[in-house]
């Protein structure tokens, strides 16, 4: 029998809801099961005061991208998440990912505007190191992807994106929104988010003191 992720989700809701990053119904975090079904939050529910019931469990249909609730909840009387579909395309592309979170931070809204490009560069701070690159003066910088109505085709323009060209990290920048990491385990998802809201603090804090990369 498998762990049920929704407690550890909970908490970690709870715990970015207190930094800010979740405020309101703002973002949305999900875990990918043994049999390949993924935990996700509801749409539209309080990420500081989310219970079991704000769980829906999708499946994830061989057609790239596509899901469905999970046969175990066809009357789920809950919506899953409205970006369920980003979700989809991490699982999708990244066979490793067990787990997939998505925040929205002030200094990540910022920090998208740095650029108009669809990449964002880093600093080649200490910190990268939590993120899996391990270099010397790290040359790294974070996928930036347009903000669309119909999350769906952010979803695909990820996936074509993605298929080509493999991020440096895991993570994603959607511009005026927020980040999402993917991980190889709850735990480890906690820390991306960690580490990346650091880096945009950090790069927001040092613009504050015209202070370049
Ligand atoms: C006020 S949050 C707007 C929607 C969004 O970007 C988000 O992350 C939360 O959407 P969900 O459907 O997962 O609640
Ligand atoms: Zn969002």
């Amino acid at each position: 029998m498998s762990i049920d992720p929704r407690p550890t989700l909970i908490a970690t809701a709870r715990q970015f809801y207190e930094m800010g990053w979740m405020v309101g119904t703002a973002g949305n975090l999900s875990a990918r099961m043994p049999d390949g079904n993924f935990w996700i939050t509801a749409s539209g529910r309080p990420k500081g005061r989310l219970t079991n019931d704000d769980f829906v469990l999708m499946t994830l249909n061989p057609c790239q991208g596509q899901v469905s609730l999970a046969p175990t909840q066809p009357n789920s009387h809950r919506s899953p998440s409205a970006e369920t579909s980003i979700h989809a395309v991490i699982y999708t592309l990244f066979p490793d990912a067990q787990a997939c979170y998505h925040v929205h931070s002030i200094e990540a809204n910022l920090v998208s505007r740095f650029v108009s490009s669809d990449t964002l560069p880093l600093p080649p701070l200490e910190m990268l190191k939590g993120l899996g690159v391990w270099e010397e003066n790290p040359q790294v910088a974070i996928p930036v992807f347009a903000n669309r109505l119909k999350v769906p085709l952010i979803a695909s323009e990820i996936c074509d994106r993605f298929k080509v060209t493999t991020p440096q990290i895991p993570a994603l920048l959607i511009r005026d929104h927020g980040v999402t990491v993917w991980a190889s385990s709850l735990e480890s998802a906690s820390n991306y988010i960690e580490i990346v809201e650091y880096i945009f603090r950090y790069m927001v804090a040092a613009r504050k003191i015209g202070f370049g990369l």
